[in-house]
């Protein structure tokens, strides 16, 4: 199995570019299967979850062709397939957003439950509950979800909370039902919009989308459209903590400053500089002395829980105690045994970890129990005495792009192993 071997690196300098968004590609390729002509993709991150996805709409019957390392044809004009079986469900749990494209296309549907993760149980009732409003007769059994139905129909839905998934998938499937969806207390993350407006430049008819209520008039037809994926957030966040912890003085490239503003807030507050140098770059110069600050995390524009594990890292090397509370996952505090390998010093009660700095993190065995807490265990790494052994890497590999390219090229010692 390969590995990360992080060493103590000195400060961070350089310019890092972005990659487009995971959490938006996603969506936005399982979105493809609305259209019956081509959709052109640039700025696809070159991440294995986007090879599960291409996978999936592959086993659909959609013609799926990567003319480069990040732009993508699909022609998804002759699916013929309404299952995505159980292999591929359990190596992504994105893949259950084609359940509303297909139900949207071609009137059913038979997908895998996706499971829990490491992070909670992750359940898809909201989903569920927003295509029986759209008239859809979902059962559930022997671990599959079939759902069937003549034709969606329109409907006020309201969600009993703003998930991100039941969000997307939902308004794929209202894109294309008979008459007028009021979608209520909708997710309002940049890639919410960013679907919005790949399906808008399709044909759809979306208005509202980035704020908590949509209006969605169904339209018989989906067509062709060129579409750039919006840039990480996540990843921008992930490299702005980098040159926090090592104090280093790096330039991001192709951020969307817009997006990170309760990052980048959290972050000043730690005593980080930001200047912003150009559209969408951003200089970050990490202090001398991190203070110790609060987090709590929340549904966007909050602090993304995506972000949660990398800035417990940060904290880890503060100067003093903070509190981080993760409201949005319940289980998502897997990487906190990690980091105290490492030397950190957290403690766990219930949903908040009480963090205090230590200028003793010494590097270790350690595990990436999911994507972030893999971040946030490279981080530490490269702060710390010794050398950090990163296992479990291929749950950084669904998220990060060309990670240790891109922290090598900053200067980082870090180096991918085949054991
Ligand atoms: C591929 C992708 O975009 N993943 C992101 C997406 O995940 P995802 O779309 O799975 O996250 P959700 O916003 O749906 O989940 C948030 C919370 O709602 C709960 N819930 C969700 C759906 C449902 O039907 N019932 C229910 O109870 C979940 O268990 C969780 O506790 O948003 C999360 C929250 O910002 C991010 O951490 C993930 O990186
Ligand atoms: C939780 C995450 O992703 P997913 O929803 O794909 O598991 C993440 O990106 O941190």
């Amino acid at each position: 199995m390969p590995k990360l071997i992080v060493e103590k690196s000195p400060p961070l300098k350089g310019t890092v570019r972005i990659s487009g968004a995971k959490n938006s590609a996603l969506p936005i390729m399982a979105a493809t299967l609305l259209s019956t002509d081509t959709c052109e993709l640039k700025e696809v991150p070159n991440l294995r979850d986007v090879n599960v996805m291409t996978e999936v709409l592959r086993s659909l019957g959609a013609e799926v062709e990567k003319k480069n390392k990040e732009s993508y044809d699909i022609n998804s004009a002759n699916i013929n397939n309404v299952e995505a079986p159980y292999e591929l469900m359990n190596k992504m749990r994105a893949s259950f957003l084609v359940m509303g494209p297909l139900l949207a296309r071609l009137g059913k549907a038979r997908i895998s439950m996706p499971g829990g993760c490491a992070i909670g149980t992750r359940p898809i009732d909201l989903h569920l509950k927003g295509f029986k409003a759209l008239g859809a007769e979902i059962e559930v059994g022997h671990g599959y979800v079939e759902a069937k139905v003549d034709q969606l129909k329109g409907n006020r839905i309201y969600l009993d909370f703003p998930s991100v998934g039941a969000t997307e998938n939902i308004m794929m499937a209202a894109s294309m039902a008979e008459g007028e969806t009021i979608l209520e207390n909708v997710a309002q993350e940049p890639e919410i919009v960013d679907l919005a407006n790949f399906l808008n430049k399709m044909g759809a008819d979306i208005k509202g989308a980035g704020t908590n209520t949509m209006r969605i008039n169904g339209v018989e037809k989906l067509s062709s459209c060129e579409h750039t994926i919006i840039p990480d957030r996540i990843e921008a966040g992930t490299y702005m903590t980098a040159a926090a912890m090592t104090g280093g003085d790096i330039t991001i490239e192709n951020v969307e400053i817009d997006h990170v503003k309760s990052i980048i807030s959290k972050l000043k507050e730690a005593g980080i500089k930001f200047e912003e140098v150009a559209n969408n770059s951003l200089r970050v110069i990490g202090p001398e002395v991190i203070k110790a600050v609060d987090v709590k995390t929340l549904p966007y524009p909050g602090f993304p829980t995506d972000m949660q594990s990398q800035v417990m890292a940060l904290m880890s090397m503060a100067e003093g105690t903070s509190v981080i509370i993760e409201t949005i996952f319940e289980n998502r505090f897997m990487h906190v045994n990690e980091l105290r390998r490492m030397g950190a010093d957290i403690k766990i009660d219930g949903r908040s970890a009480i963090v205090t700095g230590t200028n003793n993190l010494m590097g270790a065995p350690v595990k990436a129990t999911d994507l972030r807490a893999g971040a946030a265990l490279i981080l530490t790494g490269l702060i710390s005495d010794d050398i950090t052994e990163v296992n479990q890497i291929h749950h950084i590999d669904r998220g990060y792009s060309d990670i240790e390219e891109k922290l090598t090229k900053l200067g980082a010692k870090i180096r991918r192993v085949e054991d």
